[in-house]
């Protein structure tokens, strides 16, 4: 599989989105668009990880209420693979705040404002690579090759 293929991205649902029981929509826009899971775990995150998770924004005076949102209840952490899949991700969950988002993402179809905002994205390859290895062990991610790849891939017949 040629490495443009394997770009890997960090997506979770928070706990607003779980508790809404939106996991399953936000699952499939991504399998339907042609990504492939890699990881997955529903887990409570604790302060700790999330401060990590988070470490860029800790000045903000949103900080607090942040890290006691995204630990307030559990969160599906996933793992997608695919050609940009990063950039793509991002337009697929819609811009940061959901009164931006335009229909037909996640957050502009799903949400209101933005700090109830039901899932995050990685923001470029480089925060991609640091949030999987804060989230997943090596051995949690899976390595497969789904049957339908040579339809998604033009060039991998
Ligand atoms: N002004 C704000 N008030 C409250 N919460 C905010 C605000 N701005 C951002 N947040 C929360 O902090 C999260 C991280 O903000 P960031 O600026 O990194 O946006 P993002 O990269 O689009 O979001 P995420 O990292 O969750 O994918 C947002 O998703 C949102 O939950």
């Amino acid at each position: 599989m040629a490495p443009q293929y394997r770009e890997r991205t960090f997506i979770a649902v928070k706990p607003d989105g779980v508790h809404r029981h939106i996991i399953g929509d936000i699952i499939k826009r991504f399998e339907q668009k042609g990504f492939k899971l890699v990881a997955m775990k529903f887990t409570q995150a604790d302060d700790a990880l999330l401060q990590k998770h988070y470490s860029a924004l800790s000045k903000k005076p949103f900080f607090p209420d942040l890290i006691k949102y995204m630990s307030s209840g559990p969160v599906c952490a996933m793992v997608w693979e695919g050609l940009n899949v990063v950039k793509t991700g991002r337009t697929m969950l819609g811009a940061t705040n959901p009164m931006d988002s335009a229909p037909g993402t996640i957050r502009g179809d799903f949400c209101v404002q933005v700090g109830r905002n039901i899932c995050h994205g990685s923001d470029s390859v480089e925060s991609a690579n640091t949030e999987v290895a804060l989230w997943f062990k090596p051995a949690e991610l899976v390595n497969w090759d789904p049957v339908a790849k040579p339809w998604v891939y033009e060039d991998d017949f």
